[in-house]
């Protein structure tokens, strides 16, 4: 286990600010001894720094704590309190396996005895929070397509239902696109199997930007993926299906290979839809798309 302080920022030409208040003395062993024990039983992330700033609030007052830690490619941070113009950041790693950044702040500076008791609460936490990042890594994994980068199936069984009983709570608008890469087989016969790969996800990714941070959208299955578009009316949904499909149309050829292109089907939610009936709405649009000739959007009756 390694906690390596990369940064200890104690401005010396402020005037000095007001003395934390004074705190009853306290049993330090004992409380570590607690925390070490509460903080096994923890995996859920945001739980386990959340137990742990509390705790460590209890015998070292501070402003703000927070912590950064990068997964899948993006950094994260979770963050409790505010401000502080003294601060102190951790570099926390296991067995050469960074774990992420741990950062507390305060107005006044932190005095060595303070810092010495920081970095023995800090020792406490490390274990655990390996635990509960490998923890949530598994959870990362199980829900999203590794081709892709999307959410996969399993999230998009649960997404729909979820999804169709809050529009219909709330009276909003909810529409399904189920999409379909055309002759996907036809591309990795010509260009290979790394080729299709590529259509895919460049697929994906024009249908990930192509959408609200409030959409979603899924790795359906094989060649095919599913948008939930939430708030929209059905002509704004249109006009979104068929910016994907011409963005998608518009990709230049991949070595020689044909292009990809899209077909898509459009449900808009009726009041008495349930998941299953949406989908199959959906899904009899896009194989009214595929008869149409392909590359286009079909909308469902
Ligand atoms: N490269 C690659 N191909 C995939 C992947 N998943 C599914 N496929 C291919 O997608 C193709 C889907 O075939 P079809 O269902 O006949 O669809 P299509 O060739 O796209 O033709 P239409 O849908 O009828 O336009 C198959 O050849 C699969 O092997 C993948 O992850 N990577």
């Amino acid at each position: 286990m390694k906690l390596i302080n990369i940064l200890s920022d104690h401005p010396q030409t402020a005037p000095a600010p007001a003395k934390p208040p004074r705190r009853k003395p306290v049993d330090l062993a004992r409380h570590t001894l607690e925390l070490a024990a509460t903080l096994s039983r923890h995996l859920d992330l945001d739980a386990l720094i959340d137990h742990f700033s509390r705790r460590l609030g209890e015998v070292l007052p501070y402003d703000s704590l927070s912590f950064r830690h990068e997964l899948a490619g993006q950094w994260h941070a979770i963050a409790h309190g505010s401000g502080g113009r003294h601060s102190c950041t951790y570099q926390l790693q296991v067995e050469e396996v960074p774990l992420g950044t741990l950062r507390i702040a305060r107005r006044q500076r932190l005095e060595e005895p303070e810092l010495a008791m920081l970095e023995q609460l800090i020792g406490v936490i490390v274990y655990p929070l390996r635990n509960a990042l490998l923890y949530r890594r598994a959870q990362h994994d199980a829900a999203t397509d590794p081709l892709t980068g999307l959410s996969n199936r399993g999230v998009f069984d649960d997404a729909l239902p979820r999804e169709i009983s809050r529009a219909q709570r709330y009276g909003t608008h909810l529409t399904l696109l189920m999409v379909d890469v055309d002759n996907l087989k036809h591309i990795n016969d010509r260009a290979g199997h790394s080729a299709g790969d590529r259509a895919l996800q460049q697929v994906a990714g024009i249908l990930r930007a192509g959408v609200r941070d409030s959409d979603q959208v899924f790795r359906y299955a094989g060649d095919e993926f599913a948008v939930l578009l939430v708030g929209g009316d059905a002509t704004t949904a249109r006009e979104v299906a068929e910016r994907l499909r011409s963005r998608v149309d518009e990709l230049p050829a991949d070595s020689g290979a044909a292009r990809p292109t899209l077909s898509i089907g459009l449900a808009p939610l009726r009041d008495t839809d349930s998941g299953q009936a949406l989908f199959e709405r959906a899904d009899r649009a896009l194989y009214g798309a595929k008869q149409a000739g392909r590359n286009c959007v079909c909308s469902a009756d």
